[in-house]
């Protein structure tokens, strides 16, 4: 495990410069916005899971901070210890290694209940047999809360999810989004210090989805609640998130803002991982010089070690050079010949072939680019300062 720090991706001034080149990543968060030098909400060291005799390494000394207020989605593939994480933190899983701490309390080895988490799981696990206002209730009586106090708080925390109309209702006689409703309130009832998301949202329809997303996300920012979403749907963790974790094989590797995430990945897997990317297989040439396999180099950083490496391109980052204009001044002009064309509503995709190898690109369906068709040529230009570059 490397101690050094993540490399800033911000890009330079000059964009000669840009792209990043992360050699070996951390697994450690990079500072985030709005942490300042106040003692974050939730703080994880090194936190450490192995299961199987030792085999499987399901977290490997993740670590990060959370300022208080903020929601953190936890993305990546499946079996990437999202789960294992979020476990870790309610206190569901002990960590091999490694601390929990909220608010400045080191709370690893407090059982679940003394922690004052709140857990939403995929399955709503409601007790069938209960109201929604007893479901929302379970959790207040272990916490010492009369039964007044109790019936109180259940009726707040169901308003507050808009079923205040259902509370007698049991979770048969209810759709799966208000279930999952009743489930969010019986985790905001506890009124608790974190809320644990883990993909709530997967056992709903696409439609509600959407509006199950939404209403989280505005309730958990009305209450100012810090909470961690695990997810391993990427337009939920961006949309969702102040901030996103992005795991692979147990490992952080980037935490940041949606955008930051989308623009700047720190490494090949957030690259590939999250959004579309053009890959160009190529090598770093003396003096941070990219060349591609098939042909065209770009000056992309001056500090890249040389090798074999892989550049990394946003499809709505391509740029339509129309006949007779001059590309941008830094950037390396391909002749694409256009190969498929497709239209979402608001964007037209563009793949094409170009001696660099295949390229996306992505334009607004309002653009002069829109009309390509297939079997057109075209000139796609290439701004260095778009891409990402790390070692093959
Ligand atoms: N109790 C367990 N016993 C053995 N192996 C486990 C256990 N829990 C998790 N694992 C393994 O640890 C790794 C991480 O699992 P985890 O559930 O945290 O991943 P995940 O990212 O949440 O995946 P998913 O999206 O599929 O839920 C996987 O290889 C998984 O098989």
């Amino acid at each position: 495990m490397s101690s050094t720090s993540l490399r800033s991706t911000t890009v330079t001034a000059d964009p000669l410069k840009s792209g990043a080149l992360t050699p070996e990543v951390p697994n450690t968060a990079a500072p985030q916005p709005g942490a300042g030098a106040t003692e974050p909400h939730l703080r994880l060291e090194a936190l450490t899971r192995r299961f199987g005799a030792g085999a499987v390494l399901a977290a490997d000394h993740v670590s990060l901070t959370l300022p208080k207020g903020a929601l953190l989605a936890l993305l990546g593939p499946s079996g990437c210890g999202k789960t294992t994480t979020l476990r870790m933190i309610a206190g569901l899983e002990r960590p091999d290694s490694g601390r929990v701490v909220v608010a400045g309390r080191d709370v690893t080895a407090l059982p679940p209940h003394r922690r004052n988490m709140g857990v939403v799981f995929q399955s709503y696990a409601l007790f069938p047999h209960m109201t929604a206002a007893a479901n929302a209730a379970f959790g207040l009586e272990m916490r010492g809360l009369n039964r007044a106090e109790r019936q109180a708080r259940a009726a707040e925390a169901l308003a507050m999810v808009g079923l205040e109309a259902l509370a007698d209702r049991k979770p048969r006689a209810m759709s799966g989004g208000q279930q999952q409703r009743v489930a969010l309130a019986r985790a905001l009832a506890i009124r608790p210090d974190l809320l644990l998301l883990d993909e709530p949202l997967s056992a709903l329809d696409a439609k509600l989805r959407d509006s199950v997303r939404d209403e989280i996300r505005s309730l958990q920012q009305r209450l100012g609640t810090t909470a961690v979403f695990v997810t391993h749907d990427q337009a939920e963790a961006l949309a969702m998130a102040d901030l996103v974790g992005v795991m692979n094989a147990g490992r952080l590797e980037q935490l940041a803002t949606p955008e930051e995430i989308f623009e700047r990945p720190a490494t090949r897997f957030v690259a590939t991982f999250v959004g579309r990317a053009t890959r160009f297989a190529g090598r770093v040439e003396p003096g941070g010089v990219f060349r591609a396999s098939g042909g065209g180099a770009l000056q992309v950083r001056a500090d890249m070690p040389e090798g074999p490496a892989e550049a990394f391109l946003r499809p709505h980052r391509v740029v339509f050079v129309p006949p007779g204009a001059a590309a941008p001044g830094d950037a390396l002009a391909l002749e694409a010949r256009v190969t498929r064309r497709t239209y979402t509503g608001e964007a037209v995709a563009i793949e094409s072939e170009t001696a660099a190898g295949p390229l996306h690109a992505e334009f607004p369906a309002h653009h002069a680019a829109a009309s390509l068709r297939p079997g057109d040529m075209a000139r796609l230009a290439v701004r260095p300062a778009d891409l990402r570059v790390f070692p093959a």
